[in-house]
Parts: structure tokens; sequence; C-alpha cells
């Protein structure tokens, strides 16, 4: 099934289910945004699929509306996984560098690329040596150098999620964040690293030592939680009481394990928390020769945005390449913590004696 289950169920609901359906199952707030007609000719001259939606939030008597709007890029790599490292990372550079520019002209601020987004994603061949190249330095690597010129260019904060060599030679899973002045202004490190199928992450880089980081932009306070981390709901936690508005969650997962996992995680933790939740996963199918024998992983999309009351946004594609374009109120955040009273309500001081507890007792 190649294209998501949202577009497959909109054809086939009648106009009055539809809409009924689509305020039970995505929220009350979710409204198609208007895109350019450009836009629109771009993403078919380049062969990507764009949405575009918006989650509104109440006019409030004391605080303007925080309007911005964010840009979720899913990308298959380009060139087979036998050519140079240098040609496939510019290949893939050329083909988000287009992507990127339509989400510039519809004003996007905030913008999220995949999880190792300039890279096939060989950590499941379990070889190093030959694919070392591929892992670069977090401030002054190509791939933080390709997108600072955009950040600049279009005062556009971009998330960057790379294989990051730190100065000791030591790999890690990170995710860059560039301002809007094409400044590199921090970086977070993967927490959690699967050790399930044939994702073993474990034999390249250790978890992340970087916390939990919330990184002030001129937009927003945002966090970065990276793929396998959205299994652990205190990871989410963590972020929040830190106090992010929007969390990303650049991934790279196949349909074998997970896809039923995939709408409902992030969407959970965007309610439990009060924040927003931007989930981005790799497309397409990447092939790899590893002692005379092939390797195929297909990863499904899906990409999508989540507001604090719960709304989403349809996903985009499950085998196309993707730009989502999300306009967002950061008021809403605030007042739907009020009117649920989550943060009266939370007990906080009650979950640490059961933490350290469990700290302790862990095996
Ligand atoms: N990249 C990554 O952490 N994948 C693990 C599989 C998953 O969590 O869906």
């Amino acid at each position: 099934m190649d294209r998501s289950l949202d577009k497959i169920l909109k054809e086939k609901l009648s106009d009055i289910n539809l809409s009924e359906f689509n305020k039970i199952y995505y929220g009350s707030a979710n409204c198609e945004l208007n895109l350019k007609d450009a836009t629109k000719c771009a993403s078919e001259i380049h062969n990507f699929e764009v949405d575009g939606y918006s989650f509104k939030a109440a006019r409030e008597e004391l605080r303007e509306p925080r309007i911005i709007r964010l840009g979720l890029i899913q990308h298959s790599i380009v060139l087979s996984t036998d050519k140079s490292i240098n040609e496939q990372r510019l290949a893939i550079f050329d083909k988000v560098r287009k992507i990127i520019e339509v989400a510039a002209s519809e004003g996007v601020r905030i913008l999220c690329l995949q999880e190792t987004w300039s890279m096939p994603f060989f950590l499941c061949t379990r070889e190093k040596e030959a694919w070392s190249g591929f892992a670069e330095s977090a401030k002054e690597g190509p791939s933080t150098r390709f997108l600072s010129e955009f950040a600049k260019k279009y005062e556009m904060v971009i998330i960057s999620p790379i294989l990051e060599i730190d100065e000791n030679g030591v790999w890690w899973n990170t995710a860059v964040v560039i301002n809007e002045k094409g400044e590199y202004l921090g970086k977070h490190r993967k927490n959690h690293l699967p050790s399930v199928g044939s994702f073993n992450e474990t034999s390249y880089y250790s978890p992340g030592n970087t916390g939990h980081p919330i990184f002030q932009t001129k937009y927003a306070k945002i966090a970065v939680n990276i793929c396998y981390g959205r299994h652990h709901a205190l990871n989410w936690l963590m972020f929040g009481l830190n106090g992010a508005e929007i969390v990303f969650n650049p991934s790279a997962t196949i349909s074998e394990f997970g896809e039923s996992f995939w709408g409902i995680e992030a969407r959970n933790a965007a309610i439990a928390n009060g924040f927003f939740t931007c989930s981005v996963n790799r497309v397409g199918t990447e092939m790899f020769t590893v002692n005379d024998k092939e390797i195929t992983r297909s990863y499904y999309g899906s990409s999508y945005v989540t507001a604090p009351d719960g709304s989403r946004t349809p996903m985009l594609s499950r085998s196309k390449d993707g730009l989502l374009i999300m306009e967002i109120d950061l008021n809403l955040s605030r007042q739907v913590k009020d009117r649920w009273g989550f943060n009266m309500t939370s007990r906080l001081d009650v979950y640490v004696e059961c933490l350290q507890n469990a700290t302790e007792n862990a095996i």
C-alpha cells in the first residue's frame, strides 16, 4: 500500500461521513492550508507530495497569537548504495534542496529532516569501515554547511539529524539544530538505541550523553526525540518538563515492526505533555550487498504532526517523497493545559520515589 491510509479513507467516505469522520478521528481543529500554485507545480515537477494544514487556537485577551509554519521533509535516497559516498550525499542534497526551496516559499520557519537524512541507513549492514565517510562533524560537516546556507537565506531554523563523528573519532546518532542566521545552535544525541531485529545500533555508537536539551530559537522552544526514543514515555516527559513547545521525532522505521504504534506514540505524547509533536519518517527502499547477500529495507514515510489537544494531521504518503507544511499557534499549548488542569493535577512528587526505587532495583 503506497498511499497513506488517510488518503484512502478520504476517497472512500462520502462528503457527510468525511466531515464527521475527520472530527472524530483527527480532532476538531484540522484545516487544509491554501498552498500556492507554484508549490503544487514544483511538487509535480520534482515528484514529491506536498500537504498543508493548520491547527487553530482561541484568541486571547492578553497574549498575541504566536503563529508559525513548520515543515517536515521525508525523502528516499537517490543513488544506489554502491556509488561513492560523495556522489550519494550530493545527490540527496540536490533532491532536498528543491523541497527546502518550496518550504521556504511557503513561509516555513522551522524545518525538520528525517533521521540520518543525508545517507542511506546502512546501520542494518553491521558494517562500519565501508561507510565511515558518512560520519561527519556536527558543527562543520557537509550536512551542516549545506543547510546553514538555506537557514540563513530564509531565516529558517533547521533540524538536521546526522551520523556524527566527534573530535575523538567517536560516532553518535545526533540531531544538529541550526538557527535562523545559519549558525550552529546546538545538538542532541539519541538517548535510546534500538537493539531489535535488524536495528542494532549499539555496535556503532553509545546512548546519547546530552540529556534532554531544549533549543531556544527565534520562533519557539524546540527539542528533538530521535526515532526509537519515541517508545519511551519518560523521554518525551523530560523534554516537556524542560519547557519544549514543539518536539520533533526524526525517524527511520520499517513496517515490519511498530507501524501500528506510529500514529499513537507521538500523538499521545503531545496530549500528555502539552506540546506539539512532529513525526518524520524515512521513505523508500534501500538495498545493500554484504558478503554477496542482499539486504533490503523499505521505510514507510507517513510523517505527521499532532497538536497538544490531540488533533493530528493526515499522514504523508507511505512511499513517496513529501513535504508537510503545518501552521500552528503556540498559544494552544497553555490553553489545553489550562482547560484540562493538567499542570494543576500533575503529581510529579509522587513519581519521584517510585522512579528512585525502580532505578535502584534495576538489574
Ligand atoms: N532508527 C531507529 O531507532 N529505529 C528503530 C525502530 C523503531 O523504533 O521503529
